[in-house]
């Protein structure tokens, strides 16, 4: 069912509920398995499973209540490392900012000293466990690419869009949605066939934009503008092929959370050439998009490689661009494009 829009998702949020700041770590063995904590009968969430931490207690750095937090709970002496994101999350009753942080090194074997089970998972399992809403964005950041690049349309020849392709891949990018405009059916078709290769060379993932009979029949994944996706009444494309949407406002990402996408791009979130006077809705705006909405989010417009941490410290997977990712543009790496079109 899709949840009603709520009334304060605007930005116009009030400020009547009480914010809660808890900082949680993800503590990795030797096996890079992490560690997740079972919340003890007759507490709040109880049999979720999360990270271990709790709330920051007044006058307290969140690194030190973290520290008191693990000491408290696992009886483990904690070196803490470097912020992975801070999901804020809207409940009933509160406004929640879940601040959760690497656990550089540890001394001590964890126990549950308050009586929780706990259990060392794989990265890979970490889906199969049932956690509380906020927790699905950070364990996306945990699983899932930074980046994702949207293509710009190609110019006359076709080797400067590949060479750039495969720039953009060279330097990390592994989630790509694949956006030509004004390109006919048969060289669209040239690229993507093109482009499939480059991806499934470094098992990047692959989305075409707006055509669900291409993407069917490519076998990768769909992006929806947010007219399309105002216009689907059901998810589009089968549970399993990847399924993403544009986003502006708290009822297309209520939308996008109900047909089941696996992560929207929001934004813009600063002005950009491609979307000329629009203004950014910043980065405050996109927290009080985010709090509404537990699929993962990449902030799109204006943004690069270098606004990363800035987007995972407002809840955002990272960051989607075309400019800002484009293996020609500043984050490329001319060279390693060169070698890696000549492969
Ligand atoms: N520790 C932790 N809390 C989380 C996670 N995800 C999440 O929504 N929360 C919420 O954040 C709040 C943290 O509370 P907590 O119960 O751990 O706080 P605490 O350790 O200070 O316990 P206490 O208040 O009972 O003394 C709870 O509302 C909890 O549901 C998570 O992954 N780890
Ligand atoms: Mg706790």
């Amino acid at each position: 069912m899709i949840p009603p829009s709520t009334a304060d998702a605007g930005g116009d949020v009030p400020q009547s509920r009480p914010s809660v700041h808890v900082v949680a770590g993800v503590i990795t063995d030797a096996r890079g398995r992490i560690l997740l904590a079972r919340r003890a009968p007759g507490r709040e969430l109880a049999g979720l499973w999360e990270f271990p931490g709790g709330k920051v207690d007044p006058g307290e750095t969140p690194d030190g209540a973290l520290v008191r937090e693990l000491r408290e709970e696992l009886g483990i002496e904690v070196d803490i490392g470097a912020p992975l994101m801070v999901v804020p999350h809207l409940t009933p009753s509160r406004r929640l900012h879940l601040d959760v942080r690497h656990v550089r090194a540890w001394r001590g074997t964890p126990k549950g000293c308050e009586g929780q089970a706990l259990a060392w998972v794989q990265p890979g399992r970490l889906a199969r466990y049932d956690m509380p809403a906020p927790d699905r964005p950070v364990v996306a950041a945990l699983m899932q690419p930074d980046r994702c690049l949207v293509t710009p349309s190609p110019g006359e020849d076709d080797g400067p869009w590949l060479d750039a392709l495969a720039g953009a891949l060279a330097a990390g990018v592994r989630r790509v949605q694949f956006r030509l405009h004004g390109v006919d059916d048969h060289r669209r078709r040239r690229l993507l066939a093109a482009a499939l290769q480059s991806c499934g060379a470094v098992g990047a993932q692959l989305l075409v934009n707006g055509d669900a009979a291409l993407a069917q029949e490519a076998g990768v994944g769909l992006h929806l503008p947010a007219a399309q996706l105002r216009g689907c009444g059901s998810r589009p494309v089968p549970a399993g092929q990847l399924l993403s949407a544009s986003c502006h406002d708290a009822d297309e990402l209520a939308l996008a959370e109900a047909l089941g996408c696996d992560f929207a791009l929001v934004g813009p979130v600063q002005a950009t050439p491609s979307h000329p006077g629009q203004p950014g809705i910043g980065w405050a705006r996109f927290e009080a998009l985010r709090e509404h909405v537990s699929l993962p989010l990449y902030a799109i417009g204006g943004l690069g490689v270098d606004d990363i941490a800035t987007a995972r410290s407002h809840g955002a997977q990272g960051v989607a661009a075309i400019r800002g990712l484009w293996g020609d543009g500043p984050a490329g790496q001319p060279g390693a494009a060169a070698a890696a079109s000549a492969r």
